[in-house]
C-alpha cells in the first residue's frame, strides 16, 4: 500500500530542505523568514558562488533563486545544482520579467517562476506546491523501488525453490513456471507458457496425471499428490521421475486469477502446483526392488520371485484348466569351468549361457536363477508334452556350440527335468522338487539330456529325508550287496562276464533296486562312496573266481558320472583295483555314451588311460544318447552293448530290430565287441545269434544274483544251469 502523503512541508516526516539564494541580503533574510515561519528548513546563500559551495556539501530538496547575480548567476547555480543534485527542485524569484529569461529559465528545468516584488501568499502556495508534488515523486519512486524488491525476492524464492512451481489455466495450460524447469527438464519457462501439461508429461502417465488435477474434493488444504513421468527437452526421449502436488486455486485467497498481463501469457491461473524430481529415490528404490527380485550378475528374475511368478500361473492354468511347465535346469561342467578358469571366468560362462537360453524362450516365459548354476523356467502357456519337449530340446541345442571365454573354448551341457502342471503336482514346491528329481535322473543317466517327471521317481520330501539318512546308514552299516548277471556266450552257453549290480538290503523295506536310491546317491553325491564299496566287492569276489580257475572271467561294472568326471577319477580306479590285486586286464567299466558326449576331450583322455592300463571300456545302453560315430570310432572302447529297448522290439518287429541289425553291423565293422543287452526269449537270442551276436545278458539266462549263488554257477558246466 502507498504511504499517506501530506501537502505540509514534511514529506515522509520530514521537513523540506531549502537554499535560498539572492544578493540581496535584506531580501534573501525576509524569504527566509518567511519560510522558516512555514516549517521549512532553510539555508541562506548570499550570491551564486557561496550557493554552489552550499550545493556541494549539503543535499536539498528545492532551491529559490534570483536570476541576475553577479560572478555567478542563477542560470549557473541551476546548471550546477542539475550536475549534481538533479532530485533538488528549482524555483526562480526574480525582478527579471523578459520572456526570453522566463523561458531559459524554465528549459533549464526551473518548476516555477515568481516575479518580484513576490506575494509571499503566492510564494508560499507555489512552494508548497512544488515540495508536495516532489513529495509524491519520492514516494512513488520509494514505493516503485519497495515493489521491485519484494517482486525480486518473490522471483528469487520462487526461482531457487529446489522444485518446479508451476501455474495452469482452466484447460491444462501453463500459465507459469518457474526457472527450475530448465536445469530439471531442459524447457525454458517462455517456451511451456501458453501449452498444454501434456506436452511434457510422460503419455503412461496421462490419464493419472489428467485425472489428477479434475478429481473431486481437491483444495489448497487438500492437495492432490501423486507420481508422474516427466519428459525431458530433445530428442533423448528421456523421463523423469516428480512428485506433483497441485491444487485448483481459490480466488478467495488469491485475487489475481484474473490477471492478464506478463507471465501469464493472457490466461487466468486456475491450477497452481510444485513438482519435485525423485528421480534418485525411484531409482534407488527400482534398485533395491531389482536387487530383492533379481540376480544381479545374471538380470534374471531370483528364486523368490519365480516362485511368485509360478504361484500366479498356477492360479490361473488351475482357472482356466490349462497346463504349464516347469523346467528344473542344472549346467553340466560349469563346476570344472569354475574350478578350473576362476570364478570371474565362472560368472562370464553364466551370463553367456543365460543370454543363449533366453533366446529360445518367448516373452511370458520366466527363465529364473535359482542359485549357483541351477535354473529355473516356467512356461506357462503350453498345450502338451510335446510343446514342453520341443521347449526342452531347444536349450539343450542351444548350449552345444562352444563358449568362447577369453582364450579358452569351453563346452558346457545341461541337464533339465520336467514337471507339468496338473500331472506333476498342482502346487509350487511340488512342481519345483519334482522338476529337481527329474533332473537328477537325468544327471544319474549321464546328463546332457531332459526328462519329465513321473510318479515312479517321486519320493516325497519327507521320505527322501529318510531315506537319504538310511542309505548313509546303509554304508556304515554295510547294508549294501552287490548281485551279478552273468554274460553269457551264447554258442557255448559259458558265461564270459558278471555285470556288477548294487542292491540295498534294507532293514524294513528289503531288498532295494537301484532305481529306488540311485538318483538320490546322486543327489546326495554319496555315489562316490557307494560305487568305492560295490568296486571293492567286486573285485573281492570276481578276483577269487578268476584265481579259482576262471581267468578270462570279465568284471562288468557301472560308472556314475560324477565319477567319471572327478580328476582323479583314473588314479582312484586303479588304487581299488591294485589294493585287491584285481587283474585290470579282466576289468570293463560301463559308461553311457552322454557321459563321454558330455566333455569329450576330458573324458576320452582318461578312458585312453585306462585303456593303456589294460581296462575295457564297454558303451552301455548304446543306440539310446547323444553319441556321434565319428567319435566313437576314435575311442579306445571295446564292447558295444545294445540298449535291451531295441532287443525288445525284436520281437514286435519294428524299427527296434532294424536298429539291433544296424548296431550289430556297424560293431562288427568297427571290430568292437557286442553285447545284446534284456535278452529274455529264445526268439530274441537266435535272432541275435542269427545276426552274429554272441554275447547276451537277459533273463533268459537268469537275473543278477548273490555272489554265492553266482560261484555255485561258475561251477556249473554251462551258464544255462544258473537260470532260475
Ligand atoms: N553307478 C552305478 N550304477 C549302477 C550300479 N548298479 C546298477 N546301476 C545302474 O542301475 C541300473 C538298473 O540296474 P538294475 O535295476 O540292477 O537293472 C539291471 C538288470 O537287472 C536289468 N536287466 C537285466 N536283464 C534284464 C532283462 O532281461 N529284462 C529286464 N527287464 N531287465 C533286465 O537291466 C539292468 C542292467 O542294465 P545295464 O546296466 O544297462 O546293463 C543299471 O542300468 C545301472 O545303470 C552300480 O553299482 N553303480
Amino acid at each position: 500500500m502507498a504511504p499517506e502523503l501530506t501537502d505540509q512541508p514534511f514529506s515522509n516526516g520530514f521537513a523540506a530542505k531549502i537554499l535560498v539564494v539572492d544578493d540581496e541580503p535584506r531580501l534573501l533574510r525576509s524569504l527566509s523568514s518567511l519560510l522558516q515561519e512555514r516549517g521549512y528548513e532553510v539555508s541562506e546563500a548570499l550570491g551564486g558562488r557561496q550557493a554552489c559551495e552550499l550545493v556541494n556539501s549539503q543535499a536539498f530538496d528545492l532551491a529559490l533563486l534570483d536570476l541576475r547575480m553577479p560572478e555567478v548567476d542563477g542560470f549557473d547555480v541551476m546548471s550546477h545544482i542539475a550536475d549534481t543534485q538533479p532530485d533538488c527542485g528549482c524555483i526562480v524569484v526574480s525582478g527579471e520579467s523578459s520572456f526570453t529569461a522566463v523561458s531559459r529559465a524554465l528549459r533549464r528545468g526551473a518548476l516555477d517562476y515568481i516575479r518580484k516584488p513576490f506575494d509571499p501568499e503566492e510564494l508560499l502556495a507555489t512552494v508548497e506546491s512544488v515540495t508536495g508534488k516532489q513529495s509524491l515523486i519520492k514516494a512513488h519512486e520509494q514505493v516503485q523501488f519497495r515493489l521491485e524488491k519484494s517482486e525480486a525476492l518473490h522471483r528469487y524464492i520462487v526461482n531457487s525453490s529446489p522444485d518446479i512451481v508451476f501455474m495452469l489455466d482452466e484447460k491444462g495450460r501453463f500459465c507459469f513456471v518457474n526457472s527450475k524447469i530448465e536445469s530439471l527438464l531442459g524447457y525454458h519457462p517462455a517456451e511451456l507458457c501458453g501449452r498444454h501439461f501434456r506436452h511434457i508429461i510422460d503419455d503412461r502417465d496421462l490419464a493419472r496425471g489428467t485425472y489428477a488435477l479434475q478429481g473431486p474434493n481437491i483444495t489448497s488444504d487438500n492437495p492432490r499428490t501423486l507420481e508422474v513421468r516427466l519428459k525431458t527437452r530433445g530428442s533423448r526421449r528421456a523421463t523423469r521421475h516428480f512428485e506433483i502436488t497441485a491444487f485448483p486455486i481459490d480466488p478467495q485467497t488469491w485475487q489475481h486469477t484474473e490477471n492478464t498481463t506478463g507471465n501469464f501469457n493472457g490466461k487466468t491461473a486456475h491450477y497452481y502446483g510444485t513438482a519435485r524430481d525423485v528421480t534418485e529415490r525411484k531409482e534407488a528404490e527400482a534398485f533395491i526392488n531389482f536387487q530383492a527380485y533379481h540376480d544381479l550378475l545374471t538380470r534374471l528374475p531370483n528364486r523368490a520371485l519365480f516362485k511368485d511368478r509360478l504361484e500366479l500361473a498356477i492360479t490361473h492354468a488351475r482357472r482356466n484348466g490349462q497346463k504349464l511347465a516347469v523346467m528344473f535346469l542344472d549346467l553340466d561342467r560349469f563346476k570344472v569351468v569354475n574350478d578350473t578358469l576362476g570364478h570371474a571366468m565362472g560368472d562370464r560362462l553364466l551370463q553367456a549361457v543365460t543370454h543363449r537360453l533366453e533366446k529360445c524362450l518367448r516373452k511370458g516365459d520366466t527363465l529364473s536363477r535359482f542359485g549357483g548354476d541351477e535354473f529355473t523356467l516356467l512356461l506357462p502357456s503350453i498345450h502338451s508334452h510335446e510343446d514342453a519337449r520341443g521347449i526342452a530340446k531347444k536349450l539343450i541345442d542351444a548350449l552345444k556350440a562352444p563358449f568362447q571365454l577369453g582364450d579358452h573354448e569351453v563346452f558346457v551341457g545341461v541337464s533339465i527335468g520336467i514337471s507339468l502342471f496338473p500331472d506333476a503336482g498342482d502346487s509350487m514346491d511340488q512342481l519345483i522338487q519334482n522338476a529337481d528329481i527329474a533332473m537328477y535322473h537325468v544327471k544319474a543317466k549321464g546328463k546332457d539330456g531332459y526328462r519329465f517327471f513321473s510318479d515312479s521317481m517321486s519320493i516325497d520330501t519327507a521320505n527322501r529325508l529318510n531315506l537319504e539318512r538310511d542309505l548313509r546308514m546303509a554304508l556304515e552299516r554295510d547294508e549294501l550287496r552287490v548281485y551279478y548277471q552273468p554274460q553269457v556266450c551264447s554258442k557255448s552257453n559259458r558265461i564270459v562276464g558278471l555285470e556288477a549290480l548294487v542292491r540295498w538290503q534294507h532293514p524294513e523295506r528289503g531288498l532295494l533296486y537301484p532305481r529306488d536310491f540311485l538318483p538320490l546317491a546322486e543327489e546326495t553325491r554319496l555315489i562316490g562312496l557307494l560305487s568305492e564299496r560295490v568296486l571293492d566287492k567286486a573285485c573281492q569276489d570276481v578276483g577269487r573266481w578268476i584265481r579259482a580257475g576262471h581267468p578270462d572271467l570279465r568284471l562288468a561294472v557301472n560308472l556314475s558320472p560324477i565319477q567319471v568326471e572327478h580328476p582323479k577319477f583314473v588314479e582312484t580306479l586303479m588304487q581299488r583295483v591294485a589294493a585287491h590285486n584285481f587283474p585290470a586286464g579282466n576289468l570293463e567299466i560301463e559308461i553311457t555314451e552322454n557321459v563321454i558326449m558330455n566333455d569329450l576331450e576330458q573324458i576320452s583322455q582318461k578312458l585312453r588311460e585306462l585303456a593303456g592300463l589294460g581296462v575295457r571300456i564297454a558303451i552301455d545302453d548304446f543306440g539310446t544318447g547323444y553319441s556321434s560315430l565319428n567319435y566313437i570310432h576314435r575311442l579306445p572302447i571295446h564292447t558295444l552293448k545294445v540298449d535291451q529297448s531295441f532287443v525288445k522290439a525284436i520281437r514286435s518287429g519294428d524299427d527296434g530290430a532294424c536298429i539291433v541289425n544296424a548296431i550289430v553291423a556297424m560293431a562288427h565293422g568297427l571290430k568292437l565287441e557286442i553285447v545284446a543287452e534284456g535278452v529274455e526269449t529264445d526268439e530274441q537270442l537266435e535272432y541275435l545269434r542269427g545276426l552274429g551276436c554272441h554275447q547276451v545278458q537277459g533273463f533268459f539266462y537268469g537275473p543278477a544274483r548273490p555272489a554265492l549263488e553266482i560261484c555255485k554257477a561258475l561251477g556249473q558246466s554251462t551258464a544255462r544251469a544258473v537260470a532260475f
